[in-house]
């Protein structure tokens, strides 16, 4: 298999600050969050009234009016309305899935331009009747009569009004994400301790980032916010050991996750502005980054045979050995912190002889990921994760961190629900 032309080049990205959900954004929509995510990078590139390739996105609670969310963002925009656009899924990594869809797009010839984006809003969470009030409403919008509405209508019951609410249930399993994650928890051993610690320095990398200007020309101020809520710049071990355990407490008494070491539920919306190499040159934009590679993987959690989130741990393997590179070769680790304790697992999993040899047919453990290299710009532990926006976040990130410090070569990975990883290989230009 010949190598893909590598022309893609990612230029630069801008997201609203993340919000602590049904806080400063709980009146905002998604769509409202979307738009302002793309407007800000528009303006930032100076894009407007410009035709994209294409603008790729999504959002893991989209309502049912949301046929093509990303459309209806870049027709709000100051994008030309003949930009398309299409949304895609893929649970929280969806905005590294745009980025991945649009890279390999350019690198096919197909358009020249593209902005990935995602948004999330558990404040703007769609709340759905029940199936019995859901047939009966559907038959009323068929009824043609007053006599046929209020016949239909007098068969709703009480019990039909009650909502069903969004849940982070997995919907084969019934538990929630933090329920599965804390029986792997409890299956790799990873302690209160070492999950609390990786709290507070995405806490304290974060605020380093802001402080220093970092993410001046990465994010547009919101609705008055203008830095990430969620972070706690003072963040400390003595503040984590007063909370108490939210998840895994039917599993053991000893549980270990936190609201401190798990991700809060969060608004925001993010964008990554992506162009073939000449695009770029025309525009006059330097390239950040490119994006060289990416790996998805699934794993079988339904019977329990691994763990829910942790199809990294078997993607990375196999994105490594396709590159021919290893731990060594790599500057950052951009590793999505669902819960603390999900990347613990994943860098368990991988300095494990027997898991690398005997699930991720390797001949030996991966390695172990140097703790400075490790989300050097704080994640989504202290920033939040509005799901499909997490993506979005990382890779924008990085590609900056990568440019302005000199370093080659960053690993991206993150975890999504369905039993599903997506991890990519972001590289200096
Ligand atoms: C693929 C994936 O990404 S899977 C992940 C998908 N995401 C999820 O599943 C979301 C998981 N998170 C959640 O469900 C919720 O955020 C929970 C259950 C963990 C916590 O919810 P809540 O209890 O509402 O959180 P809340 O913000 O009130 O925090 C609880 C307490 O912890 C405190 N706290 C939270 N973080 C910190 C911190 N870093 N340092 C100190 N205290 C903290 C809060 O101040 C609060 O204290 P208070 O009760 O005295 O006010």
């Amino acid at each position: 298999m010949s190598a893909p032309t590598q022309r893609a080049v990612i230029l630069g990205g801008n997201r609203i600050p993340f919000a602590r959900s049904n806080k400063q954004y709980a009146k905002a929509t998604n769509l409202d969050m979307l738009t302002s995510a793309i407007d800000g990078l528009v303006a930032r590139f100076g894009l407007a009234g410009e035709n994209i390739g294409e603008v790729a996105g999504g959002a893991v609670l989209k309502h049912s009016k949301d046929f093509n969310l990303t459309r209806e963002a870049v027709l709000g925009s100051a994008l030309s309305p003949t930009t398309p656009a299409f949304d895609l899924g893929q649970a929280c990594a969806t905005g590294l899935e745009a980025v991945v869809s649009l890279n390999n797009k350019i690198n096919a010839g197909q358009i020249e331009s593209g902005i990935a984006s995602g948004v999330d809003s558990a404040s703007d969470a769609p709340i759905v009747v029940n199936d019995s009030m859901r047939e009966i409403l559907l038959e009323l919008t068929r009824a043609k009569t007053m006599v046929q509405k209020a016949k239909i209508a007098s068969q709703i019951r009480p019990a039909y009004l009650a909502p069903q609410a969004p849940s982070t249930g997995e919907p084969r399993t019934g538990l929630s994400m933090g329920e599965h994650q804390a029986i792997t928890t409890a299956e790799w051993a990873i302690t209160r301790q070492a999950q609390d610690e990786l709290a507070v320095a995405s806490h304290r990398n974060l605020a380093a980032a802001w402080e220093s200007g970092f993410f001046d020309d990465l994010t547009t101020p919101y609705l008055g916010v203008s830095r990430d809520t969620n972070m706690r710049a003072d963040s400390s071990m003595e503040s984590l050991a007063k909370l108490n355990p939210v998840f895994g407490k039917k599993l053991s008494a000893e549980a270990t996750m936190t609201a401190g070491n798990s991700t809060p539920l969060t608004d925001g919306a993010s964008s990554v502005l992506l162009g073939s190499e000449d695009w770029a040159a025309e525009h006059g934009f330097t390239p950040l980054a490119r994006l060289v590679d990416a790996e998805a993987a699934a794993v079988d959690f339904v019977d329990g045979a691994e763990g829910l989130l942790m199809a990294p741990a078997y993607a990375v393997p196999r994105l490594l050995a396709r590159n021919g590179l290893t731990f060594d070769d790599f500057d950052v680790f951009e590793i999505h912190e669902a819960f603390a304790s999900t990347v613990l697992s994943h860098m368990a999993a991988w300095e494990s002889e027997e898991f690398c040899k005997e699930k991720a047919g390797l001949d030996k453990a991966l390695g172990t990921i140097d703790r400075d290299k490790l989300n050097p710009l704080g994640s989504s532990l202290a920033a939040g994760h509005p799901f499909a926006a997490t993506g979005g976040r990382i890779v924008a990130s990085t590609a900056k961190h990568l440019k302005t410090t000199g370093k080659k070569r960053s690993l991206v990975s993150i975890c999504a629900a369905g039993g599903q990883g997506l991890t990519a290989i972001v590289e200096a230009v």
